[in-house]
């Protein structure tokens, strides 16, 4: 079998996230969540969720479903990078994307989310393609749609193609060849503590010379922006005029006028350039001259992370064979 999907940003304006539609329970509940591979829950907003909590999201009502059945005793609990938070307890129910059916998917119902979910109305839930380990269920931790549905692909992997201000998409169990340019390079990953973590080969700042020091961070279609090392980062603003760290506005920030250059970094021997447009990642306040750069330092993080501004200008195979790795294309 295969699967494949759109993943629309939810803001036309900026990418700060993407949303692709999924089918639960019988008859089909469809709800658009956004697909991470930064984390492992499979949660949605639900019946269970506080109606004070709701605000123009899609829920799931499991108790419209005729195949949704209560795990019992089961509750879960996830905090996120950007502190956004949400628990609640666990049905098993008929969960399809794109195509692709898994019968019996954990689907983690929310009881209880944080404020930024409230307020973000695009997002009905989130669905976790990074490894099961990560799952927060308690007392039995389950498993991903993408673990789930592995057995039934024609092959063990799904692939991301996000794009600029317009849809992409995310195909389970083939690689469309029609969705990248020239050969695909495959990097180990490591999956422990449950990321899709893997070494980049270096980096250029505009038509600099390129730096071989290898970088190693996470693939996290959930994260908007890149996150690297200090360094990399400040040498990428001394060629912004008039960039500065603010510390108001949580990061660099320059005027939406100035001249940016590219981003260039490393897979293998491959080299992938983030246009200056991508890297300009939107005004601080809505109409405000001020613009928020789409590359962060990573300092505070304790990990380096390559968010969408990244993943946009690359078409991306996460390999879920045993060892796992992750492919880099052109497109
Ligand atoms: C099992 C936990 C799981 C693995 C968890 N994984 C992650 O946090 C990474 C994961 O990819 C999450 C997935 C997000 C969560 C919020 C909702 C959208 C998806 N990524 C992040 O938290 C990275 C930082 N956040 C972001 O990048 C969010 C994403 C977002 C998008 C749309 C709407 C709202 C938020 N972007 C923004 O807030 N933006 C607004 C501000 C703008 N300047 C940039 C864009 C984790 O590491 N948690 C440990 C953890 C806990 N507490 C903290 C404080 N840090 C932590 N890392």
């Amino acid at each position: 079998d295969t699967g494949s999907a759109a993943a629309v940003p939810i803001d036309p304006r900026f990418d700060i996230a993407y949303v692709t539609p999924v089918t639960i329970g019988t008859p089909p509940q469809t709800l658009q969540l956004d697909f991470d591979t930064g984390s492992s829950d499979l949660w949605v907003f639900s019946s269970h969720t506080p109606t004070s909590q709701i605000r123009g999201q899609e829920i799931y009502t499991p108790d419209k479903s005729t195949t949704s059945k209560l795990l019992d005793g089961h509750t879960w609990s996830i905090t996120y990078g950007d502190g956004s938070a949400s628990r609640g307890n666990v049905y098993t129910d008929n969960f399809t994307v794109g195509g692709l059916a898994v019968a019996s998917q954990a689907i983690q119902c929310a009881q209880q989310v944080s404020s930024s979910f409230t307020t973000e109305e695009s997002i009905d839930g989130l669905l976790g393609l990074g490894f099961s380990t990560l799952n927060t269920v308690n007392p039995a931790s389950q498993l991903t749609f993408f673990d789930n549905a592995k057995s039934k692909l024609g092959s063990p992997v799904f692939t991301a193609d996000l794009k600029n201000k317009q849809a992409g998409t995310y195909d389970f169990g083939f690689i469309d060849k029609a969705k990248y340019t020239g050969e695909i390079t495959y990097v180990p990953v490591n999956p422990d503590p449950g990321y899709w973590t893997f070494t980049s080969s270096g980096y250029a700042v505009g038509s600099g010379n390129f730096s071989g020091s290898p970088i190693t961070g996470i693939a996290d279609t959930g994260t908007s922006l890149v996150y690297l090392p200090t360094a990399i980062v400040t040498a990428y603003y001394r060629q912004v005029q008039g960039a500065t760290n603010s510390r108001n506005y949580g990061g660099y920030v320059f005027p939406c006028s100035a001249t940016l250059p590219p981003f260039t970094f490393g897979v293998g021997e491959t080299k992938f350039t983030i246009p200056a447009s991508y890297m300009s990642y939107a005004p601080v306040t809505d109409g405000s001259s001020t613009c928020f750069g789409g590359l962060q330092s990573s300092s505070g993080i304790g990990v380096n992370i390559w968010g969408d501004v990244a993943l946009k200008a690359a078409f991306v195979v996460f390999n879920g064979a045993n060892p796992p790795t992750l492919g880099w294309a052109t497109k």
